[in-house]
């Protein structure tokens, strides 16, 4: 069964204040009238800066939503190390980190990731037992040429390499609608979401959206068949706002 994981990635946004102030607000915007069987099925993340980690895992326990989780937005691919400035997968599993992003478009584009240390990342969470969240997506130029589904699939063909698919997230996330306004048509992105879904072996891989999504257009989004969750950046700032996406049903 495909389990819903609505996420924010707050990038780097929000001091350690910032971030309790955020905290002691957006509990009271959640609408916890749903079964707890729905509840068991969707999974509430929120991606931190590492300042945030381990403060954060004291805090979000005694809020007592026992779907909330706190994740990571990047893994280095060795245990330990020489790679200054890096964090690597046991450092996030002892302080309880389960989820980590892995390949975001920013990324790729500001700090060299390329497809191989995507994969080498994704394997080195994998094998500490992180549920990675890969993202995928196609920038402006790709899309306008026709290339959306080929730059995808070699996305898909380079960075899933012995990877588990078992125990993986995927966004998708078009690099020209990140933080753009400009979200994609939620017809189109299950259209390209269940083209992703049609390479993987495993079928059952949550598949997220991510680009844009606002209060306004969750509903849309989380309509649409293909969609199992969404990646959220700006919105996920404001907690009455992300509360808002977060209670989508
Ligand atoms: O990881 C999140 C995505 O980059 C989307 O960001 P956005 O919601 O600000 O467009």
């Amino acid at each position: 069964m495909r389990k819903i994981v609505i996420a924010g990635n707050w990038k780097m946004y929000k001091t350690q204040s910032e971030a309790k102030t955020f905290f002691s607000e957006f509990p009271a915007h959640l609408k916890n009238t749903a079964p707890q069987a729905a509840i068991a099925d969707q999974q509430i993340l929120i991606c931190v800066p590492y300042t945030n980690l381990a403060i954060l895992q004291t805090i979000v326990p005694a809020i007592g939503q026992a779907n909330l989780s706190i994740g990571a937005q990047n893994v280095h691919w060795s245990e330990n190390g020489a790679f200054t400035g890096e964090i690597s997968a046991p450092m996030l599993v002892e302080i309880g980190i389960k989820y980590v992003i892995v390949g975001h478009s920013e990324r790729r584009q500001f700090f060299g990731e390329t497809e191989d240390t995507v994969n080498k990342r994704l394997k080195a969470a994998q094998s500490c037992g992180l549920t990675p969240i890969l993202c995928v997506g196609e920038s402006k130029q790709q899309r306008d040429a026709n290339e959306t589904e080929s730059w995808i699939f070699s996305q898909l063909a380079a960075d899933l390499v012995d990877i588990d698919q078992n125990n993986l997230i995927i966004a998708y996330e078009p690099i020209w609608a990140i933080g753009t306004g400009d979200t994609c048509a939620s017809s189109e992105a299950n259209r390209v979401i269940g083209l992703i879904r049609s390479k993987l072996v495993n079928r059952d891989v949550t598949i997220q959206y991510g680009g844009s999504v606002k209060p306004d257009n969750i509903d849309e989004i989380m309509a649409q068949p293909e969609i199992d969750g969404v990646l959220v950046g700006g919105a996920s700032l404001d907690p009455a706002g992300f509360a808002r996406i977060v209670n989508y049903r």
